[in-house]
């Protein structure tokens, strides 16, 4: 009788991997981000990724940045871990405990609603803006409010 599979991915894997299936789906040209909620036994509660609200349409909506506010992307774009807590479904009062995979630190907005949302941990991929007023005030929110994120990488 064949032994049982051992090179099986692991939860952190798993779940990072939808996280960037979702990014997948983002329309945004410069950035595209993905996130997934997963509880402490392991199931997907929610994923979302960075887009247009609906009713602007994200194929004519314009992606581009500009110094006019009217005119700049970051002002219309709901962001992934956002989406992934709005597209919850499930009958959870709150997301107490569980685990955001997001492939990019989450801004300090989103901080914030992880927070208010219950998540325990942040488990996230890239850092790109590491060290920005926007990140450091992120990681203000996330240390004062006793939610711990841990950086993965994926093997391949
Ligand atoms: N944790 C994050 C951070 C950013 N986003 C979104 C918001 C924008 O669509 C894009 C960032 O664009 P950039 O300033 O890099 O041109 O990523 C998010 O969903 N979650
Ligand atoms: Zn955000």
């Amino acid at each position: 009788m064949p032994g049982k599979r051992t090179d099986v991915i692991s939860w952190d894997e798993f779940f990072m991997k939808a996280a960037i299936a979702a990014s997948l789906r983002s329309k945004d040209p410069n950035t595209q981000v993905g996130a997934c909620i997963a509880d402490t036994n392991h199931r997907i509660l929610s994923v979302g990724y960075n887009g247009t609200p609906r009713g602007l349409g994200d194929d004519e909506f314009p992606w581009g940045t500009a110094d006019d506010p009217l005119h700049d992307k970051h002002n219309y774009v709901i962001h992934a871990e956002a989406n992934a807590i709005l597209n919850y479904r499930g009958s959870l009062k709150d997301m107490t405990g569980a685990t955001v995979y997001v492939t990019l630190f989450p801004c300090h907005e989103c901080a914030k609603t992880l927070v208010q949302a219950g998540i325990g941990e942040v488990v996230y991929l890239d850092d790109k803006y590491d060290g920005t007023e926007d990140n450091l005030i992120s990681k203000n929110i996330l240390d004062r409010c006793g939610v711990s994120y841990r950086q993965v990488e994926l093997s391949e």
